[in-house]
């Protein structure tokens, strides 16, 4: 058996798992300390090993760390989240405007993953009936990152409440090149114990056994054993 096809052991499959649970988005609790640079190399690395479609590797990264850059941003943000804040009113409204939801400025770097939808050329293998799943692949870059950062000790938090084109234009991205993901990475203070949404009030999380189907959409799920492994009462 090669190297790379043992078996994971307990603790490194543990610490997948940890990664996975003790992920969190963050934006109050950065700490302004740089990301070494053989720290952001490990990260781009993960992120660079995701899988994508026709293996297109869609991706490009670009490190911010101009304040000035950073200032447009979140100005595109606070125009934004005005906007975002009407969607709700009376007590809902009071309380989305009391939520924290960009890093941009106390991080000590911010990070735009983009998709280049044109990188492989007019065809790519994989790509014939289902176009986003350029989209699709560079969002799995963007998890790779952001639970490689987890184990690194370093948050991230993902802004998305920008306008795309004015986001484009600041960052001077080709016309064929989308802005992903807005991404805000630095050492934290702590990671919460829940999202911060639910610690908020805002919403919880789901019940899983109320996502789980059998065969259909919303047939009850028939497999006993995923049933009783799931925990799902009878
Ligand atoms: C595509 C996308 C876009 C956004 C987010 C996530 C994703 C996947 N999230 C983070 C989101 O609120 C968070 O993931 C959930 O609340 C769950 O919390 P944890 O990530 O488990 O901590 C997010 N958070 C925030 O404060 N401002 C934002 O604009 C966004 N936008």
């Amino acid at each position: 058996m090669t190297d790379h096809n043992r078996p994971f052991s307990e603790d490194e499959r543990q610490g997948l798992y940890r990664a996975i649970h003790e992920r969190r988005d963050v934006r109050s609790q950065f700490l302004p300390d740089p990301i070494p640079a053989d720290v952001l190399a490990r990260l781009l690395t993960a992120a660079h090993h995701a899988p994508s479609v026709g293996f297109m590797q869609p991706w490009d990264f670009i490190v911010i760390d101009s304040i000035e850059v950073r200032q447009s941003v979140l100005d595109i943000f606070e125009e934004e989240n005005r906007k975002a804040a009407d969607n709700y009113s009376g007590e809902r409204n009071t309380r989305y405007k009391s939520l924290k939801l960009q890093g941009i400025l106390e991080s000590p770097i911010n990070l735009c993953i983009t998709c280049d939808r044109s990188r492989g050329g007019s065809h790519v293998l994989g790509r014939n009936s289902i176009v986003e799943t350029d989209l699709f692949s560079t969002c799995l870059a963007v998890q790779n990152l952001w639970l490689a950062a987890r184990a690194e000790g370093i948050g991230v938090g993902w802004v998305s409440i920008l306008d795309q084109q004015k986001l484009a234009c600041t960052l001077q991205l080709p016309e064929q090149v989308y802005p992903l993901a807005y991404l805000c990475l630095g050492y934290v203070s702590e990671f919460l114990d829940q999202p911060e949404l639910q610690a908020k009030g805002w919403r919880s999380r789901l019940p899983l056994e109320d996502l789980v189907h059998g065969n259909r959409w919303a047939q009850p799920l028939e497999n006993m054993q995923l049933k009783t492994a799931l925990k799902i009462p009878e």
